[in-house]
């Protein structure tokens, strides 16, 4: 039969190696395979992988071919130590002729002492570009018709096709953990919240009327729009109406169309495929795809970019998206809920926003009004956040009347986010009843909607009107409830024991239904 030749000899082992690196799921099973491959082509009864490990700055021996399990447990070799060492630091290939007698074979496997016949050991750098990832080394019987320069140049093409297919692997590894991540960052940033109704705290009935509607909305998958002032609760509501509905354990993502430049907004809704435009070094999901089975909640939709409305108003009626620089399209199932701070209306009329956008998406509108346009609600949303906060700091402190009079005569142009925060300052930096002296100036001196509000609330002596708007709160969630105790102590957000000592306070008659 005739010798094939040793170069055709390399061509067959790139073309088996190739074709491994090509089909196995892992580096490692990759590795074991075309260690096989150069003993069953090259008669080369050891050889090993020594890849470079970040954290212990150390080479190890991660996949072998011949050897014990104590011979590769000793194979631990730091940059530049004998010659796997050097190999890697300079990345210079070695060939050493007699492992039995070199001094600059260490030997620290100890191979060398138990092998009888003469080996040559052969070792090439891992590397591709700039990056180096290890060694491949390969103990070979001496031969006479064997160049080892060709050999060298050989292990060098199959150490390179080893560097590139760990990049692809880690690379998949990222993108995989990177999904996983971001998928369990949606759902467990939920979980956290365990929003419940009555976390919307309110008595007016602006808020008794949302949160009807909110448990008629969370039965359906109409797509929502939630207008309302920065800071009156729309992100609260849009999650509220998740959590309550049957897609409450699939991902809800938030994405505030005013906050991304245009491009990346683009591509965080749809996703890309690689190479989708520059810097797209690896595919990336987009939310769409991220929040399937499950809600996305579009912040500011009144800031989105025309181009990118007519992209969604198409995905709305069609109900697929394809990714940037992908012509597949993929079918979602996606609850949309969107709010805006803006007047939509008028976006419409100026041509910023798309008309038949707005009716797709305004399928059911709710409207927050803001704080100042229900004063009613601010004792008991000061008491809540109080309570809230007071748990936190570890601190159980209260206002007294003549500064709850101010917080019910500020304007809050920021609405509950701003006395949300203006509570917790509060909190950390007092440590007894608040008075108007711990309050910031500001606060003090927006007067100018005092007297609109003491007409509205109909009330002259402020401290005890705020004890009447209690008790009227009190009395109306007790009405409402049934005269249930437990029930409208948490439509007020108070504990039992608060809502008796407050009845017991204004004398409420509790009423047998
Ligand atoms: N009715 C409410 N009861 C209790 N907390 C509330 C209520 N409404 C809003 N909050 C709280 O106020 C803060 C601001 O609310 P949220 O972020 O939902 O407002 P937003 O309208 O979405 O604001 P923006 O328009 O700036 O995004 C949050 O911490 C939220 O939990």
């Amino acid at each position: 039969m005739a010798r094939i030749s040793i170069k055709e000899g390399y061509l067959s082992i790139i073309h088996e190696v190739s074709k491994i690196l090509s089909k196995k799921n892992s580096l490692n099973e990759a590795l074991k395979e075309i260690l096989k491959i150069l003993y069953s082509y090259w008669d080369a009864p050891i050889s090993f992988v020594a890849l470079y490990d970040e954290q212990s700055a150390n080479l190890r021996i991660t996949e072998s071919f011949g050897m014990t399990k104590k011979e590769v447990s000793r194979g631990i070799f730091k940059k530049g130590e004998g010659i796997i060492g050097s190999i890697f630091k300079n990345e210079i290939p070695a060939v050493i002729y007699d492992i039995k007698t070199n001094p600059k074979y260490l030997n620290k496997t100890k191979i060398a002492k138990r092998v009888d016949r003469e080996l040559v050991f052969l070792g090439v750098p891992i590397k591709v570009g700039g990056e180096k990832f290890g060694v491949l080394c390969v103990y070979k019987e001496k031969d006479r018709e064997f160049s080892h320069d060709d050999a060298v140049k050989m292990l060098s093409t199959l150490a390179t096709l080893i560097g590139l297919t760990k990049k692809m692997y880690e690379r998949m590894e990222e993108e995989r953990k990177y999904w996983e991540e971001e998928k369990e960052l949606l759902l467990s940033n939920l979980s956290k919240d365990s929003i419940a109704l009555n976390d919307i705290i309110g008595v007016s009935d602006a808020i008794s009327n949302l949160k009807k509607m909110i448990l008629k909305v969370a039965a359906t998958d109409s797509t929502v729009l939630i207008t309302g002032e920065s800071g009156t609760g729309k992100s609260l509501i849009a999650k509220t109406i998740h959590k309550l509905s049957l897609r409450k354990n699939k991902p809800f993502a938030t994405i505030n169309c005013a906050a991304i430049p245009e491009n990346l907004l683009e591509s965080e809704l749809f996703g890309y495929e690689k190479g989708a435009f520059s810097g797209a070094i690896s595919r990336k999901k987009g939310k769409f795809e991220l929040t399937d089975g499950g809600t996305l909640f579009l912040d500011e939709i009144g800031d989105m970019p025309l181009s990118l409305q007519a992209k969604l108003l198409n995905v709305l009626q069609d109900k697929e998206i394809s990714r940037l620089g992908s012509e597949q399209t993929i079918s979602i199932d996606v609850r949309i809920i969107a709010a805006t701070n803006k007047d939509i209306k008028k976006l419409v009329s100026l041509g910023h926003f798309r008309e038949d956008l707005f009716y797709r998406i305004n399928v059911i509108p709710l409207h927050i009004p803001s704080l100042r346009e229900r004063k009613e609600d601010i004792p008991i949303l000061v008491d809540y956040f109080l309570r809230k906060f007071g748990e936190r700091y570890k601190k159980r402190l209260s206002v007294d009347n003549p500064t709850m009079k101010i917080l019910i005569n500020y304007r809050w142009p920021g609405n509950i986010r701003e006395l949300e925060n203006t509570i917790e300052r509060l909190i950390v930096m007092n440590d007894k009843r608040i008075t108007p002296e711990d309050l910031p100036d500001y606060l003090k001196e927006d007067i100018e909607f005092e007297k609109e509000i003491t007409d509205k609330v109909g009330f002259s002596d402020m401290p005890s009107t705020i004890e009447s708007i209690e008790k009227q709160q009190i009395q109306d969630a007790l009405k409402k409830t049934g005269y249930v105790k437990s029930k409208a102590a948490r439509l007020l957000g108070y504990t039992i024991r608060q809502l008796d000592y407050r009845i017991k306070k204004y004398d409420i008659k509790i009423q047998k239904l």
